[in-house]
């Protein structure tokens, strides 16, 4: 739940395949608010990597975490709320992003099965469906402690959205451009 009444950051997060694209456009269009896809912040090693099945590891990741925590924070400080997504696998990584200000993170959550489907499904995306097992074995749940909120894939991606739009306090159906 938000505590302030500032400009306000969203993380939709999840390993591959868990719907963060879906689900953050959904929730740039009911909120208006600035909207950044992690995986086009990547450097180019980094999706090369990838696309040739080896997993990331943390010095990959950290710059761009950085850039994405910096990213939020840019907005923040022009008074303007945004919506990210980002695998954000690690509760280190999702430390430097609370960095920015007043984050909380909605985390797609679904098993290897209902997953590997999706990434199957899908064409033209640079991530092979065997790095799916290494993303769900770095995946560390959301603490307790962390603002967020957990939400099952299985459920429609309207669904969810609405959800988290719930969980942020803002009605259905208002427009909240900030
Ligand atoms: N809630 C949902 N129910 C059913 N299908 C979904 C749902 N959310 C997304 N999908 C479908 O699953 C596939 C993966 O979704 P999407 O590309 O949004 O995931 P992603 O987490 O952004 O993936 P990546 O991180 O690998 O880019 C897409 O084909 C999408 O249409
Ligand atoms: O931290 C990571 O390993 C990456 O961000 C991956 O999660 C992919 O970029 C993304 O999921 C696209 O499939």
């Amino acid at each position: 739940m938000a505590t302030e009444n500032g400009p306000r950051h969203v993380v939709v997060m999840g390993v591959s395949g868990s719907g963060k694209s879906t689900v953050a456009g959904m929730l740039r269009e009911r909120t208006g608010w600035e909207f950044a896809e992690a995986d086009d912040c990547h450097p180019q090693a980094n999706i090369d990597k990838m696309a040739a099945g080896t997993p990331l590891t943390d010095e990959d990741r950290l710059p761009w975490l950085k850039a994405l925590a910096a990213w939020m924070a840019e907005r923040g400080r022009g008074g303007r709320s945004s919506i990210i997504t980002c695998s954000a696998l690690k509760r280190s990584y999702r430390d430097l992003l609370r960095e920015a200000g007043d984050v909380t993170f909605a985390h797609l959550d679904g098993t290897e099965d209902v997953l590997s489907g999706r990434m199957s499904g899908r064409s033209g995306h640079f991530m092979p469906s065997s790095l799916l097992r290494s993303q769900l074995d770095t995946l560390e749940a959301l603490g307790r402690d962390e603002r967020g909120l957990v939400l099952d894939v299985r459920r429609s991606p309207e669904d969810i959205t609405e959800e988290i739009l719930r969980h942020l306090d803002l009605a259905p159906g208002e427009s909240t451009a900030d």
